[in-house]
């Protein structure tokens, strides 16, 4: 069994440009990988079948699971006769603006890329990921980086400064595509990106602080306003700042003091049942 971890993302910022004509969104957004991830488990199979296994009910075990999807483009692009057993630990809440099926999928290529020894650069990679979803792409290189395009155009970027983060999801599932769906793009207020890219170039903190927002937040506040407590919470209980992550509804807080985290961890966790203190990964895994 080869083993793969599938690290989360938050994004620091997130802007939306325009519609495009093939029905998806510009955008321009800053992700960075955090160390809360699903372990991919790989086991090759001589029937050719892609068989999933996962305990978490909110996961499909077929066709529409991100992960399937990606060995069955290896397995069809390359003429790949194995076949292989997915077994996914979740550890990323599902549908919370953290691509965790995203970064599964991406997880699986670069394993199947090492167990059926396609020797693929990681920029290929990437390319077969971003016709799996707009995130897969940034999560096949992780770290932290710029996406542009629909989020699939990659720039990579340094670590941020080195800080915690409190995720809280509420117990909420978001739909992207009714998120993108309820934008009205003449009134986006778009987040300060060149800002918050000297701000990672310079381990600028206060200015990170300054600069994170997201244009999806006006959409996922009006349809679920306990996002919105969450946010008056995370800041109440001492964040620095506080984001919704992509769709959401995760909403991230980062802190600096490793004493705040734990008052803020046992705060947010009076409302919701999903909250974590991790950190930012910043670089991406050399090995990638
Ligand atoms: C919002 C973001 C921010 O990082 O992440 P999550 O909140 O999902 O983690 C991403 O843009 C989500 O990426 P991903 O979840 O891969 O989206 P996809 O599966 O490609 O698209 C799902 C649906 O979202 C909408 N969509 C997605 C990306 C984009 N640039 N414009 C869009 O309009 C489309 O309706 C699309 O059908
Ligand atoms: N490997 C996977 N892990 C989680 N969700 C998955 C996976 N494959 C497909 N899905 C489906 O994709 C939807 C969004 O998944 P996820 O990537 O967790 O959300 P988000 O993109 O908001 O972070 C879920 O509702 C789930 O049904």
């Amino acid at each position: 069994m080869l083993y793969v971890k599938a690290p989360a993302k938050i994004n620091l910022t997130l802007d939306v440009l325009h519609k495009r004509p093939d029905g998806y969104h510009e955008v321009e957004m800053i992700m960075t990988t955090v160390d809360l991830a699903d372990r991919i488990g790989l086991e090759r199979r001589t029937d050719g079948q892609i068989r999933i296994i996962s305990a978490d009910r909110y996961v499909p075990d077929d066709h529409r699971n991100l992960a399937y999807q990606a060995a069955r483009l290896l397995r069809d692009t390359y003429g790949i006769k194995e076949g292989v057993t997915i077994t996914l630990e979740k550890k990323i809440p599902v549908a919370a603006g953290l691509a965790g099926g995203s970064s599964d999928a991406a997880a699986t290529l670069k394993g199947l890329n090492y167990l059926w020894d396609l020797k693929l650069t990681s920029d290929q990679l990437a390319v077969h990921g971003a016709k799996i979803g707009s995130d897969v792409s940034f999560c096949v290189y992780g770290g932290t980086a710029l996406a542009t395009g629909r989020g699939e155009l990659i720039q990579e970027l340094p670590a941020p400064p080195n800080c915690w983060i409190i995720l809280a999801k509420p117990s909420i599932g978001v739909s992207t595509a009714d998120v993108y769906g309820g934008l009205k793009i003449n009134e986006v207020i778009h987040p300060k990106t060149k800002d918050m890219i000297r701000a990672i170039h310079e381990k600028d903190y206060e200015l990170m602080c300054e600069a994170m927002g997201n244009a999806l937040e006006a959409v996922t506040l009006k349809l679920h306003p306990e996002v919105s407590m969450i946010k008056e919470q995370m800041m109440k209980f001492g964040a620095d700042a506080v984001l919704m992550s992509g769709s959401g509804p995760t909403v991230f807080g980062i802190v600096q003091h490793e004493s705040r985290v734990n008052r803020i961890y046992n705060g947010l966790r009076g409302f919701c049942d999903e909250v974590y203190a991790v950190r930012l990964l910043g670089e991406r895994d050399p090995l990638a």
